[in-house]
């Protein structure tokens, strides 16, 4: 297959800005050479075009391409509920979004959600994402099904539970045992679709269910594992009760065996000491959620003793307890949440979120071998960021005189709205409508 040449301003981290200098690579009308879906050279364009002459070119002047976004925790059932602001986690839970996950019983209802989740992904340059499931393993096989026809990169298993909740949504651990097994043997790994074993969390689980849980993971290593963790002090003071004999919250998964590298756990807001040690030492991810935990009121996430412990951090952006899917506001969130932290704070900088967005997202899924940047090798999975004409975004960009003070800009200002192209393993998975083809380029931009 010919190879194609893409012409750009392109950024990326290949390096983690948390523990090194200049992570923030920058190409200035660069060119990214993709044969395969994959990136076989990268550089300067004109030098790329000297070499491969005969390669045909897609000019993506007058904008900045970023590798497409990681989204860490995400719930497809919630899309139709975003926006139930004004409760914390447990009451949100039972008014908006347990009565809106029993709707997915039916397939028709769940297809319809999926393809919107999915829709809602792409228009905001998410590429990969680590996707909270539904209860129903027939919605699992809709999701996993449009998935395969949007193109995106999910990694997401049936949500299984067996208290606590609706009586709708509660499994056994031998029918989740099934039933996970058959998706896992019907879908990881089919084309772009990877599983997760999805208990809802502890408090919705007892041990005989974290245990089924452990035993897919037992019989398919290489399955991917996630839940929720010390989000909200209510919630934590209900596991204790649950648990007696458990140390605290991390303990009643890592007494079932469900720690490992391509564990990740949602929120960690309220987490101790101990566990985060334990974390580290497992190489787990804490899947840092800013939207949802300043809607949910559920605290301040303290990254700077993530860090410290040697935990490391992604972005999710807990769509419906958070406010939507754009992982530039997600990241903007996070920065605002570290400036208000009273004495840990971890001052981010453009190359951070960045870095949180993109590359943090492929390690914590242990994918960083094949997504995250755009290092030779890896999967060309890129967001076209193109404010439209006329725009705020647009003027700003014209006179931001820095690689660093561009991309500021793209996660202050930018939107869905400034999505203009998405290419996920080569493949477009979305394009802007009306969008002019990118070659007419507007004075001052990059
Ligand atoms: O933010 C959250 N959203 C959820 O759906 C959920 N379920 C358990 N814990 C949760 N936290
Ligand atoms: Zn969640």
């Amino acid at each position: 297959m010919t190879p194609m040449l893409y012409r750009a301003t392109f950024m990326h981290t290949p390096l983690d800005p948390f523990r090194e200098a200049d992570a923030l690579h920058v190409q200035e009308d660069g060119g990214l050479l993709i044969g395969g879906g994959v990136i076989r050279s990268s550089g300067d364009f004109a030098a790329l075009h000297a070499a491969h002459p005969d390669a045909p070119v897609t000019d993506l002047r007058g904008g900045v391409l970023l590798p497409g976004f990681i989204d860490t925790h995400v719930h497809y059932p919630q899309v139709r509920i975003i926006g139930g602001l004004g409760m914390p986690l447990l009451d949100w839970l039972d008014r908006c979004a347990l009565p809106e996950e029993a709707r997915l019983a039916d397939a028709t209802y769940a297809r319809a959600v999926a393809r919107e989740f999915l829709g809602g992904l792409a228009r905001n340059g998410t590429t990969t994402a680590l996707v909270f499931g539904s209860h129903f393993a027939g919605a699992m096989d809709e999701f996993f099904d449009e998935a395969a026809t949007s193109g995106l990169r999910t990694v997401a298993g049936q949500v299984v539970s067996d208290r606590m909740l609706r009586g709708e949504l509660h499994t056994t651990p031998e029918r989740a045992y099934a039933e996970g097994k058959a998706l896992i043997e019907r879908w990881h790994g089919q084309g772009r679709a990877r599983y997760a074993v999805t208990p809802r969390f502890s408090l919705s689980a007892s041990e005989g269910m974290l245990d089924a849980c452990a035993a897919l993971m037992r019989e398919f290593p290489d399955v991917h594992f996630t839940s929720h963790l010390n989000e909200n002090r209510a919630e934590i003071q209900t596991v204790r009760g649950l648990f007696p004999d458990a140390r605290d919250y991390l303990d009643t998964y890592d007494r079932a065996g469900l720690l490992g590298r391509r564990s990740v756990f949602a929120h960690s807001v309220h987490t101790t000491d101990r566990e985060l040690h334990v974390m580290a030492a497992h190489h787990c991810s804490a899947a840092h959620c800013p939207c949802s935990n300043s809607s949910l009121g559920s605290g301040l996430f303290p990254l700077g003793r993530h860090l410290a412990a040697g935990v490391h951090v992604a972005l999710g952006t807990d769509v419906g307890g958070g406010t939507g899917f754009s992982m530039l506001k997600e990241g903007l969130q996070a920065y605002f949440m570290q400036q208000l932290q009273a004495g840990d704070r971890v001052a981010l900088t453009p190359a951070h979120l960045l870095y949180l967005c993109t590359r943090a997202g492929a390690q914590a899924l242990d994918l960083q071998d094949h997504i995250g940047d755009f290092g030779v090798g890896k999967a060309f999975d890129a967001v076209w960021l193109r404010p439209g004409a006329g725009s705020t975004l647009e003027a700003v960009l014209q006179h931001a005189d820095s690689a660093p003070g561009t991309l500021a800009a793209l996660y202050a200002n930018g939107t869905q709205a400034d999505v203009a192209r998405v290419w996920v393993g080569g493949d477009p998975v979305y394009d802007r409508p009306h969008t002019p083809s990118g070659t007419a380029v507007p004075a001052g931009m990059p």
